[in-house]
């Protein structure tokens, strides 16, 4: 994604910007737009604020109230918020147009045009079901609510993105080079164009000719792991939130087309997408904060240094790994942070289609609670991973499956 420079913030620009995007195949209306605009604006300046940064500070003022930063040479850059969100209207026209035409669009492939036997397919997906029940237990159970093909479907994306992180973060990680990426991608352009190359793959080609699901969100998760390869520090919020876009939020955008949205809601698609990308962001944010010290012994450092500075912290206290008050202090603003991420997800689960609401609710409240962990453990990330029990985990499920059972926001904001 190319990064735009533009020469001077001005009142008005942020919104121009997103106009000329806008013009380029993304269409909303320009309600629609002014009110996205200005709950942007409004919680970007939460999420920095609740950090302590003051207005007014220089330099950081356009990354606060708009969605430009300024870069060192004084030129103003679109904020990795800006980009991750034009993704986000990318995506959610995408769904809309697909939704209206009825067809599948998007992809030059259709179920019958895969070479692949019938009972294939099936053991495909029941393979990818056995995968996810091992990896990730709790969410497994979750998808068994789910409709078959929406389960099989989720599966089959936790399965291409389960692999995806194993080729960065598993045994042969040391030989993962950026050429095996770019191979990476080359396949998963095959597979969304209906020539998959193993059987795991093929059940993700099956997915995507039965959902409207974009291949752009699959390919910036690459970028992320690419991005694993050659950074290891983040300068601020705004590097880290892009890092955190490319690994997680994208898990957010590709599972929508298949959660489905509510019949009844009355919520924008872009006000979903957006939801979905928050819950991504929040788990991502919450992973790191909980495997700070895991990270430091690998000599990475998923936190943003201009905060560390702020709170008079450096790398040498991080692979110290000492609990002072300085740590405390960053790490509750970390958390605070993390949280209004979790806060903006909760606002579109509801609109979700009645039986994808339960496993995300679970998946929320069951990740939200590692900060509590992380909280109970008095901020030792360093020494001890932030542990959910199982009872607590078993508890979270029928709280999830209470609040699955609510009707959308949006209906129930009309109403009142
Ligand atoms: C409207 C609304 C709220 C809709 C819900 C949208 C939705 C389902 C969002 C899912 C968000 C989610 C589960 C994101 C995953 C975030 C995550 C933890 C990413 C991890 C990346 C790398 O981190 P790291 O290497 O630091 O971590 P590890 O130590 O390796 O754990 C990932 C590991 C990337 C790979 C992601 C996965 C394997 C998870 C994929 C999950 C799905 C496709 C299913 C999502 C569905 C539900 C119901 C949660
Ligand atoms: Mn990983």
């Amino acid at each position: 994604m190319a990064i735009m420079l533009v020469r001077a913030p001005s009142p008005g620009l942020s919104d121009a910007i997103r106009d000329i995007n806008a013009s380029q195949g993304l269409r909303c209306s320009s309600l629609l737009k002014k009110r996205a605009s200005a709950r942007r604006w409004m919680l970007c300046s939460l999420k920095y604020a609740c950090l302590g940064i003051e207005p007014g500070e220089a330099g950081r003022r356009s990354a606060v109230y708009s969605s430009l930063a300024v870069n060192p040479a004084g030129e103003a850059v679109i904020s990795s918020e800006q980009k991750v969100y034009d993704v986000v209207l990318k995506q959610a026209a995408l769904l809309k147009r697909q939704l209206r035409t009825q067809t599948p669009p998007l992809l030059d492939v259709r179920p019958q045009d895969l070479e692949i036997p019938r009972n294939g397919l099936k053991e495909a997906y029941n393979r990818c079901g056995e995968i996810c029940e091992e990896y990730a237990k709790t969410f497994y159970l979750g998808t068994l609510l789910m409709t078959e093909e929406r389960r099989r479907a989720i599966w089959a994306i936790y399965v291409w993105c389960r692999r995806t992180d194993e080729l960065v973060d598993g045994p042969n990680a040391n030989y993962i080079t950026p050429t095996a990426l770019d191979r990476w991608e080359k396949r998963l352009e095959d597979l969304f164009a209906g020539r998959p190359y193993d059987m795991l793959d093929a059940a993700l080609s099956d997915t995507i000719s039965r959902f409207p699901i974009d291949i752009q969100p699959f390919r910036d998760m690459i970028e992320g792991m690419r991005s694993d390869l050659r950074k290891a520090r983040y300068k601020n919020f705004d590097e880290l939130y892009m890092y955190c876009y490319y690994v997680a939020g994208t898990v957010g955008l590709m599972s929508v087309p298949v959660m489905g949205i509510a019949p009844e809601s009355k919520a924008t698609t872009e006000s979903v997408y957006n939801a979905a990308l928050a819950l991504g962001i929040a788990n991502q944010l919450t992973n790191i904060l909980r495997d700070v010290g895991e990270d430091a012994r690998r000599g990475r450092i998923y936190l943003p240094q201009d905060e560390l500075a702020q709170e008079g912290l450096s790398d040498e206290d991080i692979f110290n790994g000492v609990v002072t008050n300085r740590w405390r202090n960053f790490m509750k603003k970390q958390i605070k942070r993390a949280r209004m991420f979790f806060e903006e997800a909760e606002r579109g689960v509801t609109e979700l289609s009645q039986a994808s609401r339960w496993p995300v609710w679970a998946s929320l409240l069951l990740y939200r609670q590692i900060l509590d962990e992380i909280e109970a453990n008095d901020y030792n990330n360093f020494t001890k991973r932030a542990y959910v029990g199982k009872g607590k985990k078993l508890l979270a499920l029928p709280v999830a499956y209470g609040k699955s059972l609510l009707m959308p926001c949006s209906l129930r904001n009309s109403q009142t």
